[in-house]
């Protein structure tokens, strides 16, 4: 299966995902200078219901927190989206070390960790449905930075105890995704895709600007490196 080490990573998933050699794939690095005011964009709206949270996964190359998206109450509109996108999950993208681990870049810098809230538009009927859609999904980029603890990330944090295994899941029930997301709504914006297998080319990427906090002793809460785990942070093999 694919991952992140010598002989499944980045570099080989052409040979089997032939998305991967597409006009649209994700990550890219953000040039800030050559990204261009555009007037006509909206603010975000973004609307979280703590209700739908339902589970945290390991699923092997990361870990999700799953939300119930059978109703419009977690939605995405505005911005450079049309329509509404309801919240499907979010998850976390993260390094060996405390220079690298985000996918996207800004002017070449990396971050530890970077967070993505996936949304899928309702003009579809679910989220396989959009998934391959141009307009499928919207993606919500955060970096996070080294800096002070984070509390919010906290209770995420510590249900990862609970997941060491790639397969399991725990319920992660009333979570309020929107306290993980900085002030500032400013975002870049481009059209892009999944950064893994299938590397579907269906999201319209949001990235923020600001990011938020997070203490190398949070970034090294262990989800230790077991048989079918997701690497612990010592081994996982990012870019
Ligand atoms: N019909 C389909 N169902 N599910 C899939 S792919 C499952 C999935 O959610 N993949 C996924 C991969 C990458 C990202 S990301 N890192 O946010 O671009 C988000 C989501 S295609
Ligand atoms: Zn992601």
């Amino acid at each position: 299966a694919w991952g992140y080490g010598p002989t499944n990573g980045p570099d080989t998933w052409a040979e089997r995902f032939p998305n991967a050699k597409g006009p649209r794939q994700s990550p890219i690095n953000i040039v800030t200078k050559e990204a261009h005011f555009d007037p006509s964009l909206k603010p975000l709206q973004i609307k979280y219901d703590p209700y739908n949270s339902r589970d945290i996964l390991n699923n092997g190359q990361s870990f999700q927190v799953d939300f119930v998206d059978d109703t419009d109450s977690s939605t995405l509109t505005g911005g450079p989206i049309c329509g509404t996108y309801r919240l499907n999950q979010f998850h976390f993208h993260w390094g060996a070390s405390d220079d690298r681990g985000s996918e996207h870049n800004v002017d070449g810098a990396q971050f530890p960790c970077e967070l993505h809230l996936v949304h899928w538009n309702t003009k579809y009927s679910s989220f396989g449905e959009a998934a391959d859609k141009d307009d499928g999904l919207a993606v919500i980029g955060v970096f996070l930075k080294i800096g002070a603890p984070n509390p919010q990330l906290q209770k995420v944090l510590d249900a990862l105890d609970f997941v060491k295994m790639k397969g399991k899941q725990t319920a992660f029930s009333n979570f309020d995704a929107k306290i993980l997301l900085p002030h500032s709504m400013d975002y870049w914006t481009y059209e892009g895709s999944l950064t893994t297998p299938p590397l579907l080319e269906s999201v319209t990427w949001i990235v923020l600007r600001e990011g938020i906090s997070v203490s190398s002793v949070q970034m090294g809460v262990e989800v230790p490196q077991q048989k079918n785990g997701v690497p612990g942070r010592g081994t996982i093999q990012h870019q």
